[in-house]
């Protein structure tokens, strides 16, 4: 929710700087609705340890580049009285950021969450934002309800229900569809630090609540969060609707993955305490692939290409297959540079796979848990391995608009293998409604020309 006490301007935005590739297509509504996905998919990080909340999410996009455009027509599209955004560059403890105002008449309509998901359907709404959107609410609904005791479909949101909230939601949701990072739409997509929620109490609709509150605290279940900033005073850091819409958002969280970093955003929060930067950082950027080097003692990326790595291993014989592909997803999603089965003749003649993980040391505890709890494993093998690897880089050629990544090798300072990314291939194969043979060979042929 924005802050009504901070003062607002209608300063046009400057962005921090343009994101290479993204954004640039920025259209301002894909046919049949409001809030274009103008970009080709980038990977971005969220820093949240001063907290979140849908301004400062908001600010954060408009200072990484989103045109206010982009928002405030997703916002019209959704909001039955007229609301406002508006850009003002102001200073939190230091830093430059771009404080978003959400201007709307005063208003004491309270929605239920079915009020609010028809609002979202009616709406003349990209889909990608309209079922982000309603995603966010969804999580939102389900967390109230749980910590007021009701069905979801029957809680009566109080402030979070309120225009402002319902336009940060709307805001955010085509901001980030805007620069493609939202679930699904690019691997690399958004990560998120661990979240500072603050500490004291904060007055609401329900009366004083503890910080964190519990809406808050139900939403970031899962996610890591901490009381802080160290040094901050006591306050609200992190609301319910910055924490809907960081949990949506997030296709994982941690400190910031390896990044070009191309465009920064800093969304200010509405107030400006001493002894802390009330600001959350958007960094946005191609992935640069080099977590693994990261990790060994080859440390910055492309200085050297051996590494350790740990493969870990075992052999199954009584898990149902069809459980398998799942198991592969979710080691991956743990941090696994790969995993792969390979079908043995086990002891006692029994056919079964041999489970077979490579993953970084610092991703070995996660992996390890996801092998015991998701396969009927009771043990497992880990072995240091040392990897060699090519220093790696990623381009893109444009393909009819489409933009895919291509992954650069170098050998002695020479690119020798240019490759296509597959998933960008694909997905603008289905856009083009070409077969994705055809897509391969047009993006190779182009990659070709990235080769020393
Ligand atoms: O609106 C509701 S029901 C609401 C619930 C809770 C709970 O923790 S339960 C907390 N709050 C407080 O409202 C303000 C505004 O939140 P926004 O997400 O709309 O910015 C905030 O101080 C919350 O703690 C509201
Ligand atoms: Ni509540």
């Amino acid at each position: 929710m924005s802050d009504p006490d901070a003062s607002s301007s209608d300063h046009p935005v400057r962005p921090a700087g343009r994101p290479g590739g993204v954004g640039e297509a920025g259209e301002p509504g894909e046919p049949g609705g409001a809030g274009q996905d103008g970009a080709a998919g980038a990977s971005a990080w969220v820093d949240a340890s001063s907290g979140a909340s849908g301004d400062m999410l908001l600010g954060a996009l408009l200072g990484a580049g989103v045109p206010l455009a982009v928002l405030q027509a997703a916002v019209d599209a959704v909001s039955p009285e007229p609301v406002r955004l508006e850009v003002e560059q102001v200073r939190r403890g230091g830093f430059a950021a771009v404080h978003c105002h959400v201007v709307v008449a005063d208003s004491t309509t309270h929605r239920t969450w079915r009020d609010v998901r028809a609002l979202l359907g009616a709406a003349d709404l990209a889909p990608a934002v309209r079922d982000l959107a309603l995603a966010v609410f969804a999580r939102l609904a389900a967390a109230e309800g749980a910590v007021h005791g009701h069905p979801a479909d029957e809680v009566h949101f109080h402030e979070v229900g309120a225009l402002d909230a319902i336009a940060d939601v709307v805001g955010v949701c085509a901001g980030v569809v805007h620069l493609g990072l939202h679930p699904g739409a690019h691997p690399g997509g958004l990560t998120v630090s661990p979240v500072a929620v603050g500490s004291g109490t904060v007055r609401s609709a329900h009366g004083v609540l503890p910080v964190p509150p519990p809406a808050v605290v139900e939403l970031l279940r899962g996610a890591p969060s901490y009381a802080g900033p160290a040094g901050a005073p006591a306050q609200e850091l992190c609301t319910p609707t910055g924490a809907a819409l960081l949990t949506t958002l997030a296709a994982g969280w941690g400190p910031q993955p390896p990044l070009r970093v191309s465009a920064v955003g800093v969304g200010a929060g509405g107030r400006d305490p001493a002894g802390h930067a009330n600001v959350l950082r958007l960094l946005l950027g191609d992935p640069v692939d080099v977590a693994a080097r990261a990790d060994g003692p080859g440390g910055a990326p492309g200085a050297g290409d051996t590494f350790t790595e740990v493969v870990l291993e075992t052999n199954v014989d009584d898990l149902d297959p069809r459980v398998w592909p799942g198991v592969l997803d979710a080691l991956l999603a743990a941090g696994a540079a790969d995993a792969w089965l390979t079908p043995v003749l086990m002891k006692k003649g029994r056919p079964a796979h041999t489970l077979s993980v490579l993953v970084v040391p610092a991703r070995v505890a996660a992996v390890r848990d996801v092998v015991l709890r998701e396969t009927s494993a009771i043990g497992l093998r880990e072995h240091p391995v040392t990897k060699h690897a090519l220093p790696r880089t990623l381009a893109g050629v444009d393909l009819d608009g489409h933009r895919v990544a291509v992954k650069l090798s170098t050998l002695d300072g020479r690119v020798v293998t240019a490759q296509p990314e597959w998933d960008d291939v694909a997905r603008a194969a289905t856009a083009l409604g070409l077969p994705a043979r055809t897509v391969l060979a047009r993006a190779a042929a182009l990659a070709r020309d990235l080769l020393d």
